[in-house]
């Protein structure tokens, strides 16, 4: 009799069996962030800071969780957020983690520092919704082919990522010596040729490339990693179709603060004319409430999804998912709420 391995059941459960699977380089590659990791702790401490308030006798009903957002529809608001390298994790890589998407009626925002192209991680899960996360490079011929690529792959929307004028410097992958990608492993979306292109995080990027990619493209824009409301206003007048706030997992400029602290200053400045979402520190239902309480349209997870990944391949990554659109569902509805819709910032409470 073949017996399926068990999965961990809870969050912290998933990192534990994640790093006792994992080489410890690729294990800190992961969990690290930049300097001293203020930035990474502050995401997870500031959910913890906050108080949920509920509602009672609304008669709401069973929740629906559904939200609709400008690269399409997703059963749950928790997106998977981009991540790199994810064959690292498990030999599937990409494909195991969208088809864990779709199997979670979410959507996979897909890394342009995947381990498999993009044409592979859609046709291992047609179901999927994909968008395409773009570091923009310097050389628009050569970004303009990698959007070209994500396109005819049938991806939905452009993440631009803006928070990396330059590579965050993690001390974690200093000491373990982690540079580069054991050999069999590259970043297919990188492919030219016969070669594979390193990624350029370049400090020349400026509004004016927004504007190039908005005329190449009919794809909505997300601008991920908008952390100060002064940029809200340059974002919508440059065709951004949603903003994300993000200081990408506390893996770039230390000392940033929490995104959800900045949830509510970058809310207010796009005064509803682009949905806002978040990510960073999201762990339990409870914190995508929270989030979703302040104005978010919907959240994303970077790490906890490769520690799905990591402990139990495909079926690990969907479970993460599982577990977070069955708690979204449960404190929506001890919430007294029929939807996000019905959630609003009276319903949170700063504690300490
Ligand atoms: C291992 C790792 C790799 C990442 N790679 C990318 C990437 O290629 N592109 C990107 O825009 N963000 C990248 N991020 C940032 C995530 O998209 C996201 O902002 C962050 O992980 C959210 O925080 P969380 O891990 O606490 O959920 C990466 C994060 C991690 C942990
Ligand atoms: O590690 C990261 O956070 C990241 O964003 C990245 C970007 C390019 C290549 C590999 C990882």
């Amino acid at each position: 009799m073949s017996t399926v391995p068990r999965l961990p059941a809870t969050p912290r459960e998933f990192e534990e069996e994640a790093r006792a699977r994992l080489d410890p380089a690729h294990y800190d590659y992961f969990a690290g962030g930049a300097g001293d990791e203020v930035t990474l702790r502050a995401n997870e401490a500031a959910f913890r800071r906050l108080a949920l308030l509920p509602r009672v006798l609304r008669g709401a009903g069973e929740p629906r969780t559904e939200v609709a957002l400008p690269g399409g529809r997703a059963g749950m608001p928790v997106l998977v957020a981009p991540t790199a390298f994810h064959r690292l994790a498990d030999p599937e890589g990409e494909r195991a983690t969208a088809r864990a998407a779709a199997a979670n009626e979410t959507i996979m925002m897909v890394s342009m520092a995947g381990t498999v192209g993009v044409e592979d991680v859609a046709a291992a899960a047609p179901e999927a919704v994909l968008w395409f996360q773009l570091y923009i490079q310097p050389d628009m011929p050569f970004t303009e082919t990698v959007v070209r690529r994500a396109e005819a792959a049938g991806c939905a929307a452009l993440v631009v990522t803006v928070d990396s004028p330059a590579r965050g410097v993690r001390e974690r992958e200093l000491a373990h010596g982690f540079h580069d990608l054991p050999d069999g492993l590259c970043c297919e979306n990188l492919r030219d040729g016969a070669a594979v292109r390193p990624i350029v995080m370049s400090p020349d990027i400026g509004w004016e490339h927004i504007d190039r990619l908005r005329r190449m493209t009919d794809l909505p824009i997300v601008l991920k990693g908008i952390m100060n409301p002064a940029d809200v206003r340059p974002a919508i007048e440059h065709g951004a179709a949603a903003l994300l706030v993000s200081n990408h997992g506390g893996r770039q400029l230390d000392t940033l603060p929490a995104t959800l602290d900045m949830l509510p200053p970058v809310v207010a400045a796009a005064d509803g004319a682009v949905p806002v979402l978040l990510d960073g520190g999201v762990r339990r239902g409870t914190d995508v409430v929270k989030a979703l309480a302040l104005g978010a349209a919907a959240v994303a997870v970077g790490r906890p999804v490769l520690w799905g990944l990591a402990a139990g391949g495909e079926r690990g990554a969907a479970r993460v998912l599982a577990m977070l659109r069955a708690e979204v569902r449960e404190a929506l509805a001890l919430c007294g709420c029929a939807s996000p819709a019905d959630l609003d910032p009276s319903m949170v409470r700063r504690t300490c």
